[in-house]
């Protein structure tokens, strides 16, 4: 399948013109056009400051655009009020963040049933399975009644991923999951999103500057100052770095011709 294939309308991400701007200085997202299809894994890439982690800020409703129109699975975030836009986050989006990390408070197991408890499950054994499941297939059953603070950073990273899961999410948004991991545990955890993009049907949009982690996904598209500059298909080491590369030389030339 190919991303020009698909319209908008079948997608399970959608930005139309998406720009976001603080204050005077220049947008940090100038109208962004990016259509996901469901089933499909992405990164997003660029330089630090290019605008990455406020594209996916304002794809999973953390943040309104200042224009244009975000779409999830055909429903227009523009037209949801703040609660709408909280149910939103919590039944239809999964998050990956470094910084929406575990509750320390609650074991494994009951940080990965909190999604479903939020979106009103009854707490119980069916509950608990279901959490049991995910923590599975992410090869932490055993951990489950553990609290995270005794997990190494790639154990929890995968704990979060079967929480961003559970819910079974329209899409799954990771911003950096892996930057803090050696490269064998990243692996692993780009295996497990690679898993359920190809396993499970899930769509994953992931933010990183690593050009190993892009080469586990179907496209990467490269950002620049807030505009979408390039991407790739089935993005290879090499074809990224001189991505980036590239991207950034201009940068610089730009930043000397002003
Ligand atoms: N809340 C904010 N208030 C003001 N400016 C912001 C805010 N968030 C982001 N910016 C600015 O928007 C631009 C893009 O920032 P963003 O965090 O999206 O970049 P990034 O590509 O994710 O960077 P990094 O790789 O360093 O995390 C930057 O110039 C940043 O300073």
């Amino acid at each position: 399948m190919t991303t020009t294939a698909v319209t908008e309308n079948g997608a399970a991400l959608a930005l139309d013109g998406v720009s976001r701007a603080y204050g005077r200085g220049a947008p940090a997202l100038d109208g962004v056009d990016l259509v996901v299809p469901r089933g499909r894994f992405v990164a997003v890439m660029g330089r630090s400051g290019s605008g990455k982690s406020t594209l996916l800020r304002c794809a999973a409703g953390l943040e309104r655009p200042t224009a244009g129109r975000v779409r999830i699975g055909g429903t227009d975030l523009a037209t949801l009020k703040a609660a709408g836009l909280t149910r939103l986050r919590r039944d239809r989006i999964g998050f990956v963040f470094q910084s929406l990390n575990l509750v320390s408070a609650l074991n494994v197991r009951e940080n990965v049933t909190l999604p479903l408890l939020l979106a009103g499950a009854r707490e119980g054994r069916a509950l608990d399975a279901r959490a049991l499941a995910g923590l599975d297939a992410v090869g932490l059953a055993d951990r489950a009644e553990d609290r995270p603070e005794n997990l190494s950073g790639g154990q929890r990273q995968r704990v979060a991923i079967a929480r961003a899961l559970v819910n079974e999410p329209e899409v799954v948004f990771a911003d950096e999951p892996t930057a803090a991991l050696d490269p064998v545990t990243a692996a692993g955890v780009l295996a497990l999103l690679r898993r359920a993009v190809d396993e499970r049907g899930r769509t994953v949009v992931l933010v990183t500057h690593d050009p190993v982690a892009a080469t586990w996904t179907d496209e990467a598209v490269f950002l620049d100052r807030g505009r979408i500059v390039g991407r790739l298909d089935r993005p290879d080491e090499t074809a990224v770095r001189e991505a980036l590369g590239a991207h950034a030389e201009t940068g610089r030339h730009l930043a000397v011709a002003r």
